[in-house]
């Protein structure tokens, strides 16, 4: 088997609220082989978000090891944490949180730009735009797209740079069920058609099936998988 690309080994988070501890992941392992696209489920507060942002490098742990790529989160200082958030992930939220006052262009343009990559958009990128049905929309502000074409936009902007690992926390969490499928089916096609790594987070169990395997997290641990 590959070496994985996101290994998570005895991952602990505690967060501290004056004198009180929340302790939000309990010792978390979980190996991730490229190309995978795996599902976590689990009920409010199990620590999934946590998880996810500690991955993306937006929050840092108390313990435990994460390698992305080979690189160790938990070794490297604040402004290489920023590099690998710019360059080897991609995340999209439940909310889109797009820019609204920049276009759907703009918002793709800023997050490749923060990527340090400049110059013109690569053909394939451009064929993605495509495949995501939102090559005619890029020239609207987020306001004048619906809610399933804002998501597919976040896709782009997360993808813009080529990360490692696409992480998606409840991307159809926001959406009717004929724009959850469309997300969901381009969340599948950049899976199997280009081997985007793609770790989802989501209450749906039909979301959940798109996944290769699902990973169920309770009070902050891992308790099963299917
Ligand atoms: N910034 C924070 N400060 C203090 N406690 C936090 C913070 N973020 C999360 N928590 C707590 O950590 C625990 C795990 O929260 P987390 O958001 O990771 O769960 P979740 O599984 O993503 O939940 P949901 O499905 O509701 O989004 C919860 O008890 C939560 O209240």
């Amino acid at each position: 088997m590959a070496d994985p690309i996101i290994r998570v080994k005895d991952l602990k988070k505690i967060y501290r609220v004056g004198e009180i501890e929340v302790p939000a992941l309990r010792g978390v392992s979980l190996d991730i082989q490229p190309g995978e696209f795996v599902s976590v489920v689990g009920p409010s507060g199990s620590g999934k978000s946590t998880l996810f942002h500690i991955l993306g490098g937006l929050a840092s742990p108390t313990s435990g090891l994460v390698k992305i790529d080979g690189e160790d989160l938990s070794a490297i200082t604040d402004r290489e944490r920023t590099r690998l958030r710019r360059t080897k992930v991609g995340f999209v939220f439940q909310r889109y949180n797009l820019l609204p006052t920049l276009t759907a262009m703009g918002n793709i343009e800023m997050a490749r730009y923060f990527g340090g990559n400049t110059g013109p958009l690569e053909q394939s990128f451009i064929d993605l735009l495509k495949t995501l049905g939102i090559h005619s929309r890029l020239h609207h502000k987020p306001r004048a797209l619906s809610g399933g074409e804002q998501q597919r936009v976040a896709i782009a902007r997360a993808l813009v740079n080529h990360p490692t690992i696409l992480l998606a926390d409840e991307p159809t969490g926001n959406l009717d069920t004929e724009n959850s499928v469309k997300v969901l089916d381009v969340l599948r096609d950049l899976n199997s058609r280009l081997g985007q790594t793609i770790l989802m987070i989501t209450h749906n169990p039909e979301a959940a099936a798109y996944g290769h395997r699902t990973v169920l997290m309770r009070d902050g641990r891992i308790v099963g998988e299917n």
